[in-house]
């Protein structure tokens, strides 16, 4: 049998491998540790994380989870774990070979780790990773980075690798929302505006550099255009704010409020950040967004599922990864 000339390391954020405080508290030790996450001094966050958030949110969060638990598990892994076996597919189907590709989580299993070690086994040494979050920040593409060199310390020979650092301005992947948007649109009829609802950050880590606030507005005007809205048909918000700092905003949850005093009764509701629908879009966006809407006085509230293994979303990616392949493809 040929070896494949390179593998892909799919990449997402990581989620609980059971929808209970104990599995949850284990996720959001891991996750809430990270320095690029929370970046507080450690001597500052470190009481505040282990004596108070991992005493009390696992236990609401859990519940949040069971929400959206599917009978295969957490919709984050499940619908991940689909893309990766698409995109194998995909790459196959193109190429003539098969590219192995494995998934790999930033936090809790399976990890980036594991990832790479299947990758290996399968017999490459080189490897396009390429994490699913279409807009560049510290706390999620550079933590992958982070979490890469960790592995990476602890191996004498390394794979070649090529990272895609992001992709928000990605014409297949602006296409992919659009087409996405306009079949909503066509089962479920059209609001009078579309949210574009990305996931926060503190606005600080945009003040010292990071690149998510310009990514997530250059997305929403590249959708915004593809779709044909004017100014008044689209709003931009960010969801998710943890802590009492400022976050980027407008807040989705003030917003939702707001826009039926406004005269905004009919909305559809979009998050274009993340790759796959999970608990920040299932639970917090299509259960309580649309409590919070309705009880302010809207009138119809349209969540627009995430890409998940949309066949243009892995023909998106099956792209991405050839091309950042390059001189690899046929070698
Ligand atoms: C505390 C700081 C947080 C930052 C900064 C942050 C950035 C960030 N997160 C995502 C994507 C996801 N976040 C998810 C859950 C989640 N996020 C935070 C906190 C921060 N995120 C918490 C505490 C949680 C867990 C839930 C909770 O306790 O409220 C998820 C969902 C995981 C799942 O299992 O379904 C995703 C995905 C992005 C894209 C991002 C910055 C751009
Ligand atoms: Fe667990
Ligand atoms: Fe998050």
């Amino acid at each position: 049998m040929t070896k494949p000339s390179y593998g892909v390391l799919l990449v997402n954020l990581g989620t609980p491998c059971k929808p209970t405080p104990e599995c949850v508290r284990c996720f959001l030790k891991d996750f809430l540790g990270d320095p690029r996450v929370v970046d507080l001094p450690r001597w500052q966050w470190k009481p505040i994380l282990h004596g108070i958030i991992l005493n009390t949110r696992p236990k609401r969060v859990a519940k949040a989870y069971q929400s959206i638990w599917s009978e295969q598990g957490s919709p984050l892994k499940v619908i991940s774990m689909a893309q990766r076996d698409a995109l194998a597919a995909k790459l196959k189907q193109q190429t003539g070979t098969d590219i192995p590709v494995q998934l790999g989580m930033t936090y809790c299993k399976p990890g980036m780790a594991e990832g790479l070690d299947k990758l290996k086994q399968a017999g490459v040494d080189k490897v396009v990773i390429l994490p699913l979050f279409p807009q560049y920040s510290c706390s999620t593409t550079g933590a992958v980075v982070d979490g890469l060199a960790k592995i990476f310390a602890k191996q004498r020979a390394l794979p070649e690798y090529r990272l895609i650092r992001d992709y928000h301005l990605e014409p297949s992947y602006i296409d992919a929302l659009k087409t996405s948007v306009e079949s909503h649109w066509a089962e479920h009829g059209r609001g009078q505006k579309l949210l574009m609802s990305f996931h926060g950050v503190p606005e600080r880590y945009i003040t010292e550099g990071d690149l998510y606030r310009d990514h997530c507005e250059a997305t929403a005007k590249a959708l915004a255009s593809a779709l044909g809205l004017s100014a008044e048909q689209w709003l931009l918000c960010f969801q998710s704010r943890f802590g009492k700092e400022p976050w980027l905003q407008p807040y989705t949850d003030e917003t939702l409020e707001a826009l039926p005093k406004q005269g905004t009764t009919k909305i559809d509701i979009i998050s274009p950040a993340f790759s796959v629908d999970c608990l920040e879009t299932l639970e917090e966006l299509a259960i309580e967004g649309k409590k919070e809407f309705l009880d302010a006085g809207g009138e119809s509230y349209n969540f627009v599922p995430c890409l998940n293994d949309n066949s243009d979303h892995i023909e998106m990616m099956a792209q991405l990864v050839t091309l950042n392949a390059g001189n690899w493809n046929g070698s």
